[in-house]
């Protein structure tokens, strides 16, 4: 039996499963890591905020620590909601007791409103427990707050990390929600910093700084380096905005399995592309088939929404005298023509996610028939002005195939367009195949 890293959340219970331990526990489970937890306190709490919550007597939290260390022993905790002075000394006694790694997420307020920590806790939290922690993860408010320095840009937020390394942690990481999306790190030991660059994501946020502590606390527990952890942790939390569904009325709580859905679809589809490329570079004749601008094959993963989640071969397929090379890496956001025919096909059916360009001529047009291919087509002399010609194309196309993604589109080309057949199918291996058994005729 393999041994799992254990991980530990000492944090409070949110009834709406968005933040708190709920997110920790996910999380936990999404980074293979064993989780376990402490409740600091049972907040009644939906989407549109904390309603109530109940703060545990503080040595019935020492309790669950205690319960936890002494049998699975794990080598990394972190904290969440912290409410009262007397909870955090009884943590504080534990770290020193167990001596496990701890990562302080310095939880003040509920996203969607109402407090989560008292008054006069904060500085009980900033005297006797911060200076026992290895990493803390203040967004910009929280960062504010234990510095006492306002924070408008990047070099504040530096000011602002250095003052708080100073209250004895090693690793400051100031989460960038509102520093355009970059995340700060802090080294106080050595006094460097470290940006890791990120992108303000579109989506619910509810949980995303307990989920983004908890995968640092699950990545340092996998003997990932600092920087990795964060950089992992950081990408991690992108994905579980973007992935994010509103559940309730309120604020969306992020979704921790939707980056791992979306990597492992990823995953998948690039290995379908670089099979399907393999497929027609190695055929003895497919460069009969490649149009002068080139060939390009493209695969979208489930869901695609922009041409991001498209893979395709970034240069394109080009005749090399009597063969056939690609020109570039197979990656994601590379193709704009062929990706777009994927998501104007998928806008019809879902399930065609995939597309390979081919020259026109009508020889390959009879090929096709004699295959049994599907045809639809249209007529560029009718492409209205300001359209993109692949939105428009492959739509005119299904619609005059009554609504239905044919196996084949092609269009005899207008003034200074070069005419092109485009193949259709579930995945780009099947419409490599379909290339293949052309180029087989030709
Ligand atoms: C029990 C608990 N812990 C932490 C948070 C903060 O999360 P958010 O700021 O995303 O609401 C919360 N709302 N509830």
């Amino acid at each position: 039996m393999q041994k799992m890293p254990v991980v530990m959340t000492i944090a409070g219970s949110d009834s709406g499963g968005g933040a708190g331990i709920a997110a920790d526990l996910k999380t936990f489970s999404m980074l293979g890591v064993h989780g376990t937890c402490a409740i600091t306190s049972v907040t009644s709490q939906n989407t549109r905020g904390v309603l109530t919550s109940y703060d545990l007597p503080p040595e019935v939290v020492s309790d669950q620590i205690s319960a936890v260390c002494e049998d699975l022993n794990p080598l990394w905790a972190k904290t969440g909601m912290l409410p009262s002075s007397d909870i955090i000394r009884e943590v504080a006694d534990c770290v020193r007791r167990y001596n496990f790694g701890l990562v302080i997420d310095p939880v003040m307020s509920a996203e969607a409103g109402g407090s989560l920590m008292r008054q006069e806790a904060l500085s009980t939290l900033i005297d006797e427990l911060v200076p026992l922690c290895d990493v803390i993860t203040p967004n910009v408010h929280e960062a504010e707050v234990i510095s006492g320095i306002s924070i408008a840009n990047m070099n504040d937020a530096k000011k602002a990390a250095r003052v708080i390394g100073k209250k004895g942690v090693n690793y400051v990481i100031i989460t960038g929600g509102h520093l355009k999306g970059s995340d700060l790190i802090y080294d106080s030991a050595s006094n460097d910093y470290t940006m890791i660059p990120g992108k303000l994501v579109k989506g619910g946020t509810h949980g995303s700084g307990c989920t983004y502590s908890a995968a640092i606390a699950a990545c340092l527990s996998r003997n990932y380096s600092l920087e990795e952890a964060s950089f992992f942790s950081k990408n991690f939390v992108e994905q579980a905005i973007i992935n994010s569904s509103s559940v309730g009325r309120g604020v969306a709580p992020v979704n921790q399995s939707g980056g791992i859905l979306d990597s492992a679809s990823r995953y998948h589809v690039f290995r379908n592309v670089k099979k399907a490329v393999h497929l027609v570079t190695g055929h003895r004749s497919f460069f009969r088939l490649i149009p002068e601008v080139g060939t390009n094959l493209a695969m979208a993963i489930p869901d695609a929404k922009s041409t991001e989640d498209v893979a395709a071969v970034s240069g394109r397929i080009v005749r090399l005298e009597n063969t056939q090379v690609t020109v570039g890496d197979i990656d994601f956001g590379k193709s704009s023509h062929v990706a777009r025919i994927v998501l104007a096909a998928m806008d019809f059916d879902p399930d065609i996610r995939a597309a390979l360009n081919i020259k026109y001529s009508k020889e390959i047009i009879q090929i096709c028939r004699d295959m049994d291919l599907s045809i639809s087509t249209f007529d560029r002399q009718q492409e209205p002005k300001n359209v993109s010609t692949m939105d428009w194309g492959v739509s005119e196309a299904i619609i005059s195939f009554n609504g239905s993604v044919p196996d084949i589109i092609y269009d005899e080309g207008g003034v200074g367009k070069e005419a092109m057949i485009r193949i259709l199918g579930k995945n780009s291996i099947n419409v490599a195949r379909i290339a293949s058994n052309i180029a087989d005729q030709i």
